[in-house]
């Protein structure tokens, strides 16, 4: 069975965030992931993982202005020491945490700035950071994300993400696989994923089209877990959903040993 990771910015969301450590690990989770951790202090963090002894596997770097609507400044024009600034940031809270790496969203294309543009950015800027992340050993992830959830998002597709993946050609820069937003985008998950296992960092789950826990919905889960282990996957599956009602309540279908 694959190794799950709780994912503290959807689960949990009974309790404040510092808390939702504490409910994991009680839950039986061994691992957490999280979206943006900066608004805590990166020391409060480490203690909030080692106290309840877990790790955190992924973090994203910061997606710009989110209140205003931004959802990642990589493949926006003009951004571009702000985005170097937010890969230092990044790194800083990655090193003390021991994450063993990162998301980095594409951002939303403006209008009057064309997409091939922002794509020569984009590309830029994840070599960049890839380059940097990869002097601490630590992996960078990029995932396709779906229009109907981020209108104007650059990167939608599991094929253009490995594309630029393999031209990039940065041993540590892999593609996160979200089968919520890759069912929703293009479906064949389980050939993709099985073509594509080598350059894929970090998998996520939600049932579709709700993106409530992994036992509902159009996809079929246990189909997908049985294949991972079949094909040998090694890293992490985040449990990237909205629990239904109380988070503990929806749990019956992890494994007993998460
Ligand atoms: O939304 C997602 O699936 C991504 O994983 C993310 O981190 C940005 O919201
Ligand atoms: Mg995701």
């Amino acid at each position: 069975m694959p190794k799950f990771a709780a994912n503290l910015t959807m689960m949990f969301n009974e309790v404040p965030f510092l808390q939702r450590f504490a409910a994991a690990a009680k839950a039986g989770f061994t691992a957490v992931e999280f979206l943006f951790p900066y608004e805590s202090d990166v020391q409060q963090l480490a203690r909030c993982l080692s106290e309840n002894h877990l790790q955190n596997v992924l973090f994203n770097l910061p997606p710009g202005d989110w209140l205003a609507g931004e959802r990642g400044l990589a493949a926006l024009p003009g951004r571009e020491e702000e985005f170097k600034a937010s890969v230092a940031l990044a790194l800083e809270y990655a090193r003390v945490l021991g994450t063993p790496r990162l998301h980095v969203m594409a951002g939303i294309v403006p209008d009057g700035i064309s997409r091939p543009h922002c794509l020569e950015t984009y590309c830029k800027n994840i070599d960049y950071a890839a380059k940097e992340l990869g002097q601490y050993g630590i992996d960078l992830m990029i995932e396709p994300i779906n229009p109907r959830d981020m209108p104007g998002y650059l990167l939608n597709s599991q094929a253009e993400a490995h594309a630029i993946r393999k031209m990039l050609g940065r041993d540590n820069l892999k593609v996160q696989m979200d089968f919520y937003h890759a069912q929703i985008v293009e479906g064949d998950l389980s050939t993709s994923l099985t073509n594509n296992l080598d350059g894929i960092g970090h998998i996520q789950i939600a049932s579709v089209p709700a993106r409530n826990e992994p036992d509902d919905g159009e996809i079929n889960y246990p189909y997908l877990f049985a294949l991972l282990d079949k094909l040998g996957y090694q890293g992490w599956v985040g449990c990237e959903y909205r629990p239904r009602g109380k988070t503990e309540d929806g749990l019956g279908w992890l494994p007993k040993s998460v």
